[in-house]
């Protein structure tokens, strides 16, 4: 069923998903620092600049990414940020840290300034994606099928970023085939997530404009692909 250029496809896809982590150092340092929303708000964007860098990174990656014009790999770097980042965080809440990062990740992001109206469909939205118990291959994936999205603002040449796509979402949806025989819609309610993605993307938007109210700063490097300062 999966052809020999798939699985050579899938291995590729996965080793770079799992090479490019955050470093130890930075994410034992949620267990460490204090708690104030401030020093929250701080470590949460050191995690941030971290999961981006990795991200870039894991992106090099994909096949096919880099001979996208250059334009348009940046406009999809930017354009699935927030959402890769919901997605790989969304890991640390699936995979019950035995550190117990998964508690200290949560009570910092609810005590980081984010009002109460985005925490809600934010931590619903991490519910729903433990709920699915991914396997890797799934997550790494449901990552470059989210990046790899054609319709994000100031793409250029769709029709390339969809070519690639196309190929990813086939061989997800075969992995869900071989994978959950029993659950026919498993890969459509995968793809039913990155729906969810959008509108958190949206309002994490909102999110940043009501943090920057409040005299919040980002790194040079969230600055850039945020578009903010
Ligand atoms: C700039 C900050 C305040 C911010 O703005 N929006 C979000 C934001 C929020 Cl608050 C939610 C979702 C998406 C974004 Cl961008 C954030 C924080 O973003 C995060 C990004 C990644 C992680 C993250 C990812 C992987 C990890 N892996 C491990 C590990 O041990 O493997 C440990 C810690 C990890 C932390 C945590 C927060």
């Amino acid at each position: 069923e999966i052809t020999k250029e798939q699985r050579t496809l899938m291995k590729v896809i996965v080793d770079a998903y799992s090479t490019h982590q955050i470093p130890q150092d930075v994410a034992k340092k949620l267990l460490q620092e204090q708690y104030s929303a401030d020093e929250n708000f701080l470590l949460l964007t050191e995690m941030a600049t971290s999961q981006v860098q990795v991200l870039v990174e894991f992106t090099k990656n994909i096949p096919g990414f880099l001979s996208l014009d250059r334009e348009d790999q940046i406009a999809l770097l930017k354009g699935s940020a927030v959402e890769a980042m919901f997605l790989r965080s969304a890991q640390v809440f699936s995979r019950k840290m035995p550190s117990g990062q998964t508690e200290v990740l949560e009570e910092r992001i609810r005590k980081s300034g984010i009002s109460e109206e985005f925490i809600i469909p934010m931590f619903n939205f991490y519910k729903s994606i433990v709920s699915l118990h991914m396997v890797q291959e799934e997550q790494a994936l449901l990552t470059t099928i989210t990046i790899l999205t054609p319709d994000r603002p100031y793409v250029k040449d769709q029709q390339a970023v969809e070519r690639i796509q196309e190929t990813m979402l086939e061989l997800l949806r075969k992995l869900c085939v071989l994978q959950r025989p029993q659950e026919p819609q498993y890969f459509a309610r995968l793809l039913g997530r990155l729906t969810e993605l959008r509108t958190l993307s949206h309002y994490h938007a909102e999110m940043l404009t009501s943090w920057r109210t409040n005299d919040h700063k980002f790194t040079p490097l969230l600055c850039e692909i945020w578009d903010v300062q």
